[in-house]
């Protein structure tokens, strides 16, 4: 899946459940990130594998082969390159495909690097394609050639460098060219979390924010938080927020629970734009099949919004499917907005069935 699919876009920038860090997680995240691969919640196979790498290039007293990081936005990649700089004991340096525009950008922080530094860079299928055939060599011989003067006079003169690990992170591992995917010695695809995973997040950050929460109340969190710890650690410190102007600063169901319907997340993680998406395809359009530009048109948002925001989602979630056809709802999706699917042959609207309590766009 393309997880860039679901960056911000328009109108829905400011969600709480977007993926992508605000600028309040990123001053917040540092504290909450775990520092060793023993905090470092799920991710079970990931986990076992970079231990074994770490331990036996510690062993050999040697750098540890490259790493290639990939999966959706919030789900630890650059906690756990952290973490590796970490367990090798080694300096790291942080930065991303984007901010690398000339091989003379790369050129520059891989002459800069020390011995055994850990190269953290994030969003690596963004870097320009002569900075990536510089990556290669580097990768693989530690040695750049920096051109020096232009044209037909221009010369290459080679630069060692000193044994580095890169830590590659990407949301999109399929857009790498092969011949970079093959110089990373150990590759990792980090999975979306489990509720009960999530729910260890949620208690560890409460923690360290010293705020109190009792189980349920960590459950009723990570239910909501779309398989992601950065959304968990949000919506965490929300909730935060409601209990202590609320109620006595401590976290229950009840009190997640009503903190998340003020901000309009469900219990399954939908928010309102998410929500207003499937009430359309099921009370307009009798779960579809429907045009993507016309279920835009009918919840008032742009057709990437609903394609790039609010679809990858509810796709993941099982509640709405892309067909050649249009937008179809899954019964998943008549269950979760507690509607009764219209009947084959039938061409009325809907009926409210059980459950149907949340307002939406739509109300209810
Ligand atoms: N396995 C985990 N255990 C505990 N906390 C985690 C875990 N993974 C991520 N987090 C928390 O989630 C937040 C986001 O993690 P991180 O910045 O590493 O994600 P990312 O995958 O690098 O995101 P992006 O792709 O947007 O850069 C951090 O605050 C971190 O503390």
């Amino acid at each position: 899946m393309n997880w860039d699919d679901e960056t911000d876009t328009g109108s829905a920038a400011e969600r709480l459940v977007a993926p992508a860090a605000d600028g309040e997680d990123q001053a917040v995240e540092a504290a909450l990130r775990p520092k060793d691969l023993s905090e470092f919640v799920g991710q079970e196979k990931v986990r076992q594998q970079l231990d074994l790498v770490l331990k036996a290039a510690r062993q050999r007293g040697a750098t540890a082969d490259h790493v290639l990081l990939s999966g959706a936005p919030g789900l630890g990649k650059t906690t756990l390159s952290m973490i590796i700089a970490a367990e090798m004991n080694a300096p790291i340096r942080i930065t991303s495909g984007p901010a690398i525009q000339h091989a003379g950008d790369l050129a520059a922080i891989l002459s800069s690097l020390q011995e055994g530094e850990i190269l953290f860079l994030d969003e690596i299928h963004r870097m320009s394609r002569p900075a990536e055939e510089m990556l290669y060599m580097a990768m693989e011989d530690f040695r750049v050639d920096v051109i020096v003067g232009k044209g037909p006079g221009a010369t290459a003169i080679p630069l060692e460098l000193p044994p580095f690990t890169l830590v590659g992170a990407t949301t999109r591992a399929g857009l790498l060219p092969p011949p970079l995917r093959d110089r990373f010695g150990f590759t990792a695809h980090m999975e979306f979390y489990e509720p009960h995973e999530l729910e260890r997040v949620v208690r560890r950050s409460a923690g360290l924010l010293d705020v109190e929460i009792d189980t349920d109340g960590a459950a009723e969190i990570a239910g909501r938080s779309r398989g992601t710890p950065r959304i968990a650690n949000r919506l965490l410190r929300r909730v935060r927020d409601y209990a202590q102007v609320r109620a006595d600063g401590r976290i229950t169901r009840e009190i997640a629970a009503a903190a998340l319907a003020v901000y309009e997340v469900d219990a399954r993680g939908l928010d309102r734009l998410d929500r207003g998406v499937l009430e359309a395809l099921l009370k307009l359009f009798g779960g579809g099949p429907v045009g993507l530009s016309t279920l835009a048109v009918a919840v008032g948002e742009e057709r990437e919004t609903v394609e790039e925001v609010a679809e990858p989602f509810l796709v993941r979630e099982g509640l709405l499917a892309r067909t050649p056809r249009g937008r179809v709802a899954t019964p998943a999706a008549w269950t979760h907005l507690g509607l009764e699917p219209p009947v084959p042959g039938t061409s009325g609207n809907p009926a409210p069935g059980p459950g149907s309590g949340q307002q939406g766009l739509f109300g209810a």
